[in-house]
């Protein structure tokens, strides 16, 4: 049994909260918002963010950093992307030499076009900082259904402390090296997740959207690979895996939000209707950015900027990737003859 402490009690917090204190572990969950906390503590559920998964009563919630992260083995960091920053900084005065931090969220910085474990390491430099993520749904995690991931760290024994302190029979963790392929992989995802939701808000159908999924792989694999990840990785759990289920999932805010998109709303109406976060939104331009700096073709993820950010319908978006110029399906395929 470990102490644990999660930091950021949305639904993905909630729902690994459950699964460490399902496993025998002291479980501690932070939030920055008064009223999350009181809630929590009250219902011993997060009644907005994932209503009918309840908490075993002894799990604890403060909004105190120093509660939170003292004297804990192990730190999972899930707020979304865009605080993470602002939550590693207020952590670092707590954090211990060793002290190993796993973050869930699934992002790039958009300034920087940093990783979120990069971030973190930038943060808290004495922390021994490592990844997990794979395709899994908190709503599915939350009531035990079978779920696999991947947990990435610079040592392999750091890799199989988290795997070690997660796995259970409906949880399977796998270990990797490849930090930067799973949370390249996790985090571009997102934004072929928004296409694929534009896609079915359009009332388009099975062929596109396998298309997208197969297409979206290939751009992410391409970026990711020249970067310095392995294509094993975005053949895996992390990479297709992750994309599939986003792409499909009836719980994905991606997808939901792009749904709303290609419905006719805006990309502002969408998120205020889905009302958790979309990380999609923020990785796409930090995918471009970092298209750019790789000098990486990204078709689909240009289009979706382009719905996103200059108000495009994504009718005309799905139409410009249709009537591309054309080409060979793999550059690296040649004829013998
Ligand atoms: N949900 C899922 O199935 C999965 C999510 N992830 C990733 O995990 C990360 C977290 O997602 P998820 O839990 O779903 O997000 P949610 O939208 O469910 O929750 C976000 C949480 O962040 C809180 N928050 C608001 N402001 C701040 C702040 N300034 N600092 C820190 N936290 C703040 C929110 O509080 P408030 O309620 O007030 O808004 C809320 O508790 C994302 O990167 C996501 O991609 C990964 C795998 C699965
Ligand atoms: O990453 C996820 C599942 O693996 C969650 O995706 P959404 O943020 O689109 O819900």
């Amino acid at each position: 049994m470990a102490k644990v402490g999660v930091i950021g009690a949305g639904s993905w917090g909630i729902a690994l909260a459950k699964l460490l204190r399902t496993n025998g572990n002291e479980v501690t969950v932070w939030s920055i918002v008064e009223e999350e906390v009181a809630m929590l503590r009250r219902e011993h559920e997060h009644i907005d963010k994932l209503p009918g998964v309840k908490l075993p009563e002894d799990v604890l919630f403060t909004t105190d950093l120093k509660e939170a992260v003292t004297g804990k083995e192990f730190l999972v960091l899930a707020v979304p992307s865009v605080f993470t920053r602002s939550t590693a900084k207020s952590m670092a005065a707590y954090v211990t030499e060793g002290q190993i931090i796993v973050c869930v969220a699934k992002g790039i910085e958009e300034d920087t076009l940093m990783t979120i474990s990069d971030v973190v390491e930038q943060e808290i430099p004495c922390a021994d900082v490592a990844v997990m993520c794979g395709p899994s749904h908190a709503e599915e995690v939350g009531v035990g259904l079978p779920t696999t991931v991947v947990a990435g760290a610079k040592t392999e024994s750091t890799a199989e402390k988290i795997q070690d302190l997660f796995m259970n029979e409906v949880f399977r963790v796998y270990t990797s090296p490849d930090m930067l392929g799973m949370e390249l992989g996790g985090s571009l995802k997102n934004v072929i997740a928004l296409a694929a939701g534009m896609a079915d808000g359009l009332g388009y159908g099975d062929n596109t959207k396998a298309a997208l999924i197969t297409r979206g792989i290939a751009e992410i694999a391409g970026l990711a690979v020249k970067m310095g990840a392995k294509v094993e990785t975005l053949c895996g759990l992390t990479g297709i895996g992750d994309l599939i289920v986003t792409c499909e999932s009836r719980h994905s805010r991606n997808r939901k939000a792009g749904m709303l998109i290609g419905q006719g709303y805006t990309m502002k109406q969408a998120t205020d209707e889905v009302k958790m976060v979309v990380e999609g939104i923020y990785s796409a331009k930090a995918a471009l950015a970092l298209a750019k700096k790789y000098d990486v073709e990204l078709p689909i993820i240009e289009e979706v900027n382009k719905v996103l950010f200059d108000d495009k319908p994504a009718k005309e978006g799905v139409k410009d990737l249709m009537v591309r110029e054309k080409r060979v399906e793999h550059l690296n395929l040649k004829w013998e003859n």
